[in-house]
């Protein structure tokens, strides 16, 4: 299978140069870029007055939780979890969980992101929704065993066995990570396993860490020391760890996290939703430490748009910095592709000869995006998802005008009203 993009304003290798050219695309990969590619490929799509961009990277998400959209909104991150979201997501079934996982499928292609790293459970039904889908999707099991050794075991049980179902897809779109929710919800033990099964079976973790003062003073409380250091002591820390939010770190816990090569997920827009607090962003990215970006749930966000969420991590750090220099656009830019796809250690986030073919193409013939003085900028600042109007994964179209082409999308929004009529 060949996809030949023809004619686009083209965000070109690891700078993000702005060049008019043809996209060849053969199999799943990227074979050429250039002007005027002649020969015949299977799919030709015109891209004149459109941007050929990296697809988005998700780096934190749960991805079924659009389910909960707008059912419990402006409360604290503890309140919301425990009255709110907990007794419901309880309520989930796997197929309710499966539903929600084409949801946010849907919402994601449609808003050009290509990868995501999910936390949620029931993840080998979310595999399958994901498979179907065609995104690549990166899903963790989410532990919780609020230090009862019972517990411990079941959910280590509960992961291997979610683990074990992921590699019978035998794909390499969808991978299993471990994802222990985070160190005020996990025991030592938990910890320790997973970082040992992590080590053995070459699989990535993800875990929530330091959203919220309150969680920083929880974990000081109970062990005398900050949540990052915490896990460090235990040997849990490693490039192969990307820590969700990362709200609430001192200096020596930047330095921590970079002496490891730990990735941090950034989430401006549930931090200021829950109102978390503001990232230390300037200082993580002075000491060296890759930052991705990521929505977290579409109930605590609430959706899953990462040209939105852009604008978020710009205005945010701008604002709270009172300097308009910093977070610049590119920067931004680089934290929803390139730098989430080095998290996952995928050859992706760049359009550039070699390089996985998920892409997205947006539309810039509209008044919003012209002119076009400066195609980063724009996305970042002018730009939303609804923009969007091709999204290709591993070289294959998933949506096409704006049509999702692997899903039934009127489908998923009547069975998704349907469930939610049980778990409200
Ligand atoms: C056990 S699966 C994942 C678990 O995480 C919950 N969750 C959603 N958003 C957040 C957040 O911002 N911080 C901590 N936990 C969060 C979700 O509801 C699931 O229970
Ligand atoms: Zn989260």
């Amino acid at each position: 299978m060949s996809i030949l993009l023809k004619n686009g304003h083209v965000i070109y290798g690891e700078d993000f140069e702005i060049v008019k050219a043809d996209v060849l695309i053969e199999e799943n990969r990227i074979t050429k870029v250039a002007r005027n590619i002649n020969g015949g490929a299977d799919t030709v799509i015109d891209a004149t007055g459109r941007v050929v961009s990296p697809g988005f990277v998700n780096l934190h998400t749960h991805s079924p939780m659009g389910l909960f959209r707008g059912l419990a909104d402006d409360l604290p991150l503890m309140e919301w979890l425990e009255k709110h979201i907990w007794p419901r997501e309880a309520k989930l079934t796997p197929e309710y969980v499966k539903v929600g996982a084409y949801l946010g499928a849907l919402e994601m292609i449609k808003t050009g992101t290509t990868t995501f790293l999910d936390m949620y459970f029931h993840m080998d039904r979310v595999a399958e929704a994901i498979l179907e889908a065609g995104l690549r999707g990166y899903l963790s099991y989410g532990m919780i065993d609020l230090g009862d050794p019972e517990k411990t075991e079941k959910e280590i049980n509960e992961a291997l066995r979610e683990m074990g179902e992921i590699e019978k897809l035998n794909s390499e779109r969808v991978q299993f990570v471990f994802g222990p929710h985070a160190p005020y919800t996990c025991s030592i033990a938990l910890l320790k396993e997973v970082r040992r099964l992590a080590s053995e079976n070459r699989k990535l973790i993800t875990i929530h860490v330091s959203e919220t003062m309150a969680e920083v003073g929880q974990i000081a409380e109970r062990y005398g020391k900050s949540p990052v250091v915490l896990l460090d002591d235990i040997g849990f820390l490693g490039s192969d760890v990307i820590v969700a939010h990362g709200v609430w770190l001192g200096g020596r816990d930047i330095q921590i996290l970079a002496r490891h090569g730990v990735t941090v997920a950034h989430n401006p827009g549930s931090n200021m939703k829950l109102a978390s607090g503001v990232m230390p962003l300037q200082k993580l990215l002075k000491a060296g430490v890759n930052v991705g970006l990521g929505t977290d749930g579409a109930a605590s966000n609430n959706n899953l748009d990462m040209l939105e969420e852009m604008k978020l991590a710009a205005l945010l750090h701008k604002v709270h910095n009172l300097d308009p220099t910093v977070a610049d656009a590119k920067t931004v830019f680089r934290m929803a592709t390139l730098n989430g796809a080095r998290a996952l250690g995928i050859k992706a986030g760049m359009i550039k000869e070699g390089y996985l073919a998920d892409i997205a193409v947006i539309n810039f013939s509209q008044p919003h995006l012209r002119p076009i003085n400066n195609v980063i900028s724009h996305l970042v600042y002018s730009a939303n998802g609804n923009d969007v109007e091709t999204t290709i994964v591993d070289g294959r179209i998933l949506m096409l005008d704006r049509e999702v082409l692997t899903l039934d999308e009127e489908r998923i929004l009547d069975e998704a009203e349907r469930i939610v009529e049980k778990i409200r």
